[in-house]
Formats: structure tokens, sequence, C-alpha cells
């Protein structure tokens, strides 16, 4: 463990706190040790925050002045790349786009979505494919783009090794989850929560109680609290307030599946107390879109039935997308 992770922030974590430096060992028994930790975590609380994670802050950083840059602009720039324009689900969400929790009012935060980048003339595109598509990026801001792309490229290939780590905790091969990681349908997004107002509607807040549709989520947060994260055992949300130089890892509802429930999809919401503004860039490593979602044989105990019918990465999203945009 580093400097990064003084004391002070081992006892300030709420969730399992996880070097994750071994994973990037030649060693596999020390990729094992780290591996068995996240396994141990997944399974009491579907959350946890790694350290050691090797992205590199400039980078982070970078990504956090372009989203509040972005999000600076006046409404009407933003509108103009508003997601409404796009066939893949790109580009600008407006406040109250979105209503993740089922009957509460809408979320209290507006979001930029950023896929991979898919020509017109991809076969993918062309057959129509879910989410599939270029995306709308703000030509004013140069280093926007960029910037994104390279970040997206840096947690798809940390998802990549998490992925490897689950596999390794399910004795599993490492490589055992490589073609639900092939052409993943990887989605990185730019939210901004403005404070939550003092005339708040009942239930209104800045994301409403969910769980993550996908397979893994890394979510960085900036100094600001604000995620919730529900506790099984106590009936309450926990505070997971940002511990600085980690992200947050929780699991998807796919990997509930694949898992029969034996690794938790928890639910969390944001409510932005902080009084200040708050940025977060969640990225959903969401797998290749053909990939069957269905029990795995380690997960079955004997005359045990699963729980969930298999389905694909792309049916299941769908079905998501469609519940949550109404
Ligand atoms: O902003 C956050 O801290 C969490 C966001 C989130 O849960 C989501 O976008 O699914
Ligand atoms: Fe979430």
């Amino acid at each position: 463990m580093n400097q990064t992770l003084c004391a002070r922030h081992l006892e300030a974590a709420a969730l399992p706190l996880i070097d994750t430096a071994g994973l990037f060992s030649p060693d596999l028994a020390e990729r094992t040790a780290v591996a068995e930790r996240i396994g141990a975590a997944c399974r009491e609380v579907g959350f946890f925050c790694i350290a050691n994670h090797g992205v590199d802050p400039a980078l982070q950083q970078a990504v956090f002045e372009q989203a509040r840059t972005f999000f600076a602009q006046p409404e009407a720039g933003k509108r103009a790349l508003d997601k409404v324009f796009s066939k893949a689900n790109r580009g600008y969400e407006p406040l109250r786009g979105q209503v993740l929790e089922a009957g509460a009012p809408a979320d209290l935060k507006e979001g930029f979505y950023i896929g991979e980048e898919l020509a017109e003339d991809d076969p993918r595109v062309l057959a129509g494919r879910f989410n599939h598509g270029a995306n709308q990026w703000p030509s004013e801001l140069a280093d926007f783009r960029p910037t994104m792309e390279r970040y997206r490229d840096a947690m798809n290939a940390l998802a990549n090794r998490l992925m490897g780590a689950i596999a390794l905790s399910l004795q599993l091969p490492e490589e055992h989850f490589a073609s639900f990681c092939r052409d993943s349908m990887s989605t990185l997004r730019l939210l901004h929560y403005p404070p939550q107002p003092a005339n708040a509607a009942p239930g209104e807040k800045g994301c409403g109680a969910h769980t993550d549709f996908g397979g893994l989520t890394l979510l960085l947060q900036d100094e600001n609290p604000g995620l919730q994260v529900w506790d099984r055992h106590s009936k309450s949300w926990i505070h997971a307030a940002p511990v600085p130089g980690t992200y947050v890892v929780n699991l998807g509802d796919m990997i509930a599946r694949w898992t029969n429930d034996q690794y938790r999809s928890t639910l969390h919401r944001v409510v932005n107390m902080s009084g200040r503004e708050r940025y977060s860039v969640p990225f959903f490593f969401s797998g290749n879109p053909d990939h069957l979602v269905e029990c795995l044989p380690t997960c079955l105990a004997a005359g045990e039935a699963p729980r969930y019918p298999a389905v694909t990465v792309e049916e299941h999203h769908r079905e998501m997308y469609r519940r949550t945009y109404g």
C-alpha cells in the first residue's frame, strides 16, 4: 500500500478499501490474493474502493476540468448536443432527464454520454445495434475529445483487469470473461449535480435509488460527497464519502445474474447535500452486446436452479434504458 492511502483515509472509508497493486504483478499468486479480497467485497457489499489502480491522476483531473467547462456553458450550447439527436444515446442529457428510481421525481443531475466512436458505415451501426454509433463532441472545446478518448481507453484496460480478478475470485480461469470483454459497449458518463435545493420536492434527489445495469462500474468522484449505498444489514444508507486517489467499483445486474445473486448488484443513490456543485464520472463496462449472460456453473449449488433466464448484453441494456428513459 503506498502513501496515497494514509491511515485517515482507511478509517474514513465506509466501503471496503482494496489495494489493487497486486493485480499488476506477473505472479498469479499475487493477483489471486487481490482477487480473493475483491470476491469477499462482491459477496458482502457489491461495492468497494480500489487504490493503486494505475490510472494517471493528471488524466483524472483533466477529465474533471473538461466536464466542468462543458457543463458551465449556456444551456443552448449544451442542448445543441442533446442526446435526442443521437441514435446511439450519446451526448447531453439535461437536468431531470432520467428517472432512475421508479415512481420518484426525475433526477437532479445533468449528464453527458460518450461511447465507442463508430462510423455511420460500420456494420453494427447499419444493423441498428443498440447504443452503437458516433459521439456528439463539443467542437469548441479542443481538448474535450482527446481527453475523454484517453480516459475511456484507460478505463477499458482497468475494467478488463478487474474482470480477470472477478473470474479468479469465482474459481474460474483469469481469462474466463474474455469474450464478454471483447468489443465492450462501455459508456463513459459525465455527471453534474447542483446542490440539493432547500425546496426540493419529496423524494427529489441527485440520482434516484437504483442498481447499475451492466457489468462493472468504475466511479470517479470529485471531493464532494453525495453517493449513498444501501446496507442490507442495518437497512440504512451508508454515506460513501470520496476517498482521494481511489475509484468506487460496483457490480451491475449482469454480475448478479452470472453468480445467481452470490455477488451483489447493490442499490445506491446520490443526494448532494455538500452545498457545492458535485461532479462525478461513472464508467460503465457493459460487455460485448452478443455475449449471453447466464448463470456460471461455479455459482450453482447442487439442486439449485438459476434465478434469471439467460439474456444477451444487448437485450438486457435495451430493456433497462427503456425502463429509465420512458
Ligand atoms: O454520481 C455518482 O456518485 C453515482 C452515479 C450513479 O450511480 C450512476 O450514474 O449510475
Ligand atoms: Fe449507479
